[in-house]
């Protein structure tokens, strides 16, 4: 494909990590900003996978292509790739190889005047490494189910996320009851526990464990003990994937070509707290299902803001800055003050407060 002719600027787009819901509101925001300054949108496909492929793989976005339903649809329209780092590529034959340059020749191809990363904190790194090498403008936009992004207060997708595992502590709870069971639900989160912990206090949970607290059988069984003496006999327990084990190791699994992912710790929990109670327990983990929503009017609007508010930063020349919500609005920060902070869960902060407040055990 040849890159279009151009007049006024040209910027290209990508969505790169694992996908969310609200990408594709971040892009319409971002072609009608972009359009609205005459300028054009090229959105490569399958993160910097699209930059790597001769030809380069991407499709010219203008209205027409953005507007009806695509704000509401989850995924990303130009898919992603949460594989195969620029910088130490896996090949065919097992090595690692530094393939930057193809990437930065790539983007060259498509006579490019920036690029809008969508990404987080692994992405950034990876995307803020070629920028610098290709000396090519860059701006970035916050999104991971995760939350776990410094210098800025949420990033896209997380409201969404946390809303299916609400729903879904809001289906558990009926059936606990019924059947007189502890129900264990394990949630995404890698490493932070933002999502377990504010699921499990709008879904009510009884018991909720993140990475960040440590936590003992004994303790889990307690709050069990109590909800029952209460007279409640059913219990509703959280557990964040990246949870570690009593040993101290996290659960993983092995997938195709040797990649791991979290997963496995409901399990182990959920058998713990069988024996040391002697509870029914039943396991749900929830996995892709929390990424895969029509995304939330809230993560809607942080997209839609940070989309303009990206656009805008190009207009002023203002390169190397990652948007962020801050205090009711979207502000802009140096993107490596980003990747520099990881935030997990602050164990003064208001959420575990909250908890405590509300009897909810974090285990400790
Ligand atoms: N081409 C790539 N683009 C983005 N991330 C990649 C790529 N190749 C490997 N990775 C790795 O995949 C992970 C992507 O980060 P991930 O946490 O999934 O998404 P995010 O960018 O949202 O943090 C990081 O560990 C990163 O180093
Ligand atoms: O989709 P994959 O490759 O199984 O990755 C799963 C991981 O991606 C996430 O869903 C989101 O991570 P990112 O938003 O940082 O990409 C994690 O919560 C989870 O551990
Ligand atoms: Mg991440």
């Amino acid at each position: 494909m040849t890159a279009p002719t151009k007049a006024g600027k040209r910027i290209g787009i990508l969505t790169s990590g694992g996908d969310c819901a609200g990408l594709n509101a971040v892009i319409r925001a971002v072609v009608h900003r972009a359009t609205g300054y005459g300028w054009q949108v090229l959105g490569i496909k399958e993160g910097t996978q699209g930059l790597l492929q001769r030809p380069v793989q991407y499709q010219t976005l203008d209205l027409g292509s953005v507007d009806g339903h695509m704000m509401r649809q989850g995924g990303t329209i130009l898919g992603t790739t949460n594989r195969g780092d620029p910088f130490a590529y896996p090949m065919p034959d097992g090595t690692l190889k530094d393939r930057s340059d193809e990437i930065i020749g790539g983007y060259r191809e498509l006579g490019l005047d920036a690029l809008i990363g969508i990404g987080g904190d692994g992405s950034f790194a990876i995307l803020h490494k070629l920028a610098q090498k290709g000396g090519f403008p860059m701006v970035g936009v916050p999104k991971t189910i995760d939350n776990d992004l410094g210098k800025t207060e949420v990033s896209v997708g997380y409201d969404t996320a946390v809303a299916v595992a609400v729903e879904a502590l809001d289906r558990l709870q009926p059936t606990a009851a019924s059947h007189h069971r502890v129900m264990v639900l394990e949630v995404m989160g890698r490493d932070a526990g933002h999502i377990a912990l504010a699921a499990g206090i709008a879904g009510g949970a009884d018991v909720i464990l993140i990475p960040e607290i440590p936590y003992s059988i004994e303790s889990i069984a307690a709050k069990i003990q109590n909800v029952r003496d209460s007279g409640r006999n059913f219990a509703l327990v959280v557990v964040s994937e990246a949870v570690k084990t009593l040993e101290g190791t996290g659960v993983k699994k092995i997938l195709q070509g040797g990649e791991k992912r979290y997963g496995g710790i409901g399990d182990y929990i959920g058998e713990k707290i069988a024996d040391a109670t002697g509870a029914e327990t039943r396991v749900t983990v929830l996995g892709h299902v929390q990424r895969g929503s029509m995304p939330s009017p809230r993560d809607r609007l942080i997209a839609s803001a940070f989309g303009v508010h990206a656009v805008d930063l190009i207009a002023e020349g203002r390169f190397n800055r990652m948007v962020a919500w801050s205090n009711r609005g979207v502000i802009d920060v140096p993107i490596t003050e980003a990747i520099e902070h990881y935030s997990c869960v602050e164990l003064d902060g208001a959420l575990v407060k909250t908890a405590r407040g509300l009897n909810i055990s974090f285990g400790d």
